[in-house]
């Protein structure tokens, strides 16, 4: 259960990843600690800070740099690449174009998701189908974004197995027909700098995303350094700072992880504001259950819960779509 917490936890994730790939994981000391951690973090918080998860910090910077030569672009330019419902909701966004709780979005964005293949979900599917609109310029986005998709889907597998043993389970838990084809999002966000609207010298912004959950089982989010703007909600409804910490990711948990773990660990809210006045890139990275997996609290978690469910069965897909079909003013 979240918990009146006052600071986000750093967790070094380092001896975890250096043991996945091994049987017997669950017994090393190294992995255990980072698991208690996970498990710490997740009931408290939802919210942790991932050190020592080994993406290159070249990679990391350089995708928030495309972020930005993009976004510095002309409309005209970045309206080449406009998401449309006949897009499969991929490609640009325009500042305002993001609903969140009834109210227009003070960010622009490229979504992303993995490909889905016209037909492979049947009706499920039909919204998301198309491929990703990649911009020409900058030059080398497309690849530079695919590595980076590449390696955090290898880590979020990686975290969600610490996050398995930390519920009870056995590390494979959430692989096979829940997550072992895992289904991903990406969004590469940008936000205004704050203006002195009223010319006292003192600026304040609009809101940069309103307060949400995330829908799948684990966020990455890879921000600028510098700019705080991202705050989580505690119990007692206080907004806390996840400020940007150099070398990390902020790492939290999604809808479906809520459901699975029967409300041991919660799909925090958080939300967005740049007060800054300089420009602010985040790349959001949400690495998800299976397209079509069904989500029903696992049997461990219940037990550790008062042995009843706490939340109806849900289909990944379909909540994904359902939010995605109406999240845009078009
Ligand atoms: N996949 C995620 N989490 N996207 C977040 C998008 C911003 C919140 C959205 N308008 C909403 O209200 O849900
Ligand atoms: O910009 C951020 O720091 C977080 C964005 C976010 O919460 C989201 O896109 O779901
Ligand atoms: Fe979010």
């Amino acid at each position: 259960m979240a918990s009146n917490f006052k600071f986000i936890p750093i967790i070094d994730v380092s001896p975890l990843l250096a043991k996945c790939s091994d049987p017997l994981m669950d017994e090393d000391q190294g992995v255990s600690e980072v698991v208690e951690q996970l498990d710490r973090a997740c009931k408290e918080a939802g919210f942790f800070y991932v050190k020592g998860h080994g993406i290159p910090d070249s990679l990391v910077q350089d995708v928030r740099e495309l972020s930005h030569k993009f976004f510095d672009l002309p409309y005209e330019e970045k309206l080449k690449i406009k998401m449309t419902p006949a897009s499969g909701y991929r490609g640009y966004q325009r500042i305002g174009e993001n609903i969140s709780q009834g109210k227009p979005d003070m960010h622009e964005a490229i979504d992303c998701y993995k490909e889905l293949k016209p037909g492979s979900y049947g009706a499920l599917g039909k919204p998301l189908e198309g491929a990703n609109k990649w911009p020409d310029n900058p030059a080398n986005f497309d690849s530079v974004m695919e590595e980076y998709i590449t390696l955090l889907t290898d880590l979020a597998r990686n975290i969600m197995r610490g996050i398995a043993l930390a519920l009870g389970a056995s590390p494979n838990e959430f692989e096979g027909e829940k997550a072992g084809d895992p289904f991903w999002v990406m969004r590469l966000i940008g936000y205004p700098g704050a203006f002195d609207a009223n010319g006292s010298g003192m600026a304040e912004n609009d809101i940069g995303c309103g307060a949400h959950t995330d829908y799948g089982l684990l966020t990455l989010v890879n921000q600028d350094e510098n700019i705080p703007a991202l705050q989580v909600r505690n119990m007692s409804g206080e907004w806390i700072w996840a400020v940007p910490i150099p070398g990390t990711f902020v790492c939290n948990i999604g809808d479906m992880l809520k459901i699975w773990s029967n409300g041991l660990y919660q799909s925090t809210l958080h939300r967005v504001i740049n007060n800054s006045p300089k420009y602010r890139v985040s790349v959001a990275f949400f690495y998800e259950p299976n397209f079509d997996a069904l989500i029903e609290p696992l049997e461990c978690c219940k037990q550790k819960t008062g042995g009843i469910e706490k939340y109806e069965g849900a289909v990944y897909g379909e909540h994904l779509v359902s939010k995605v079909t109406t999240n845009f003013v078009m």
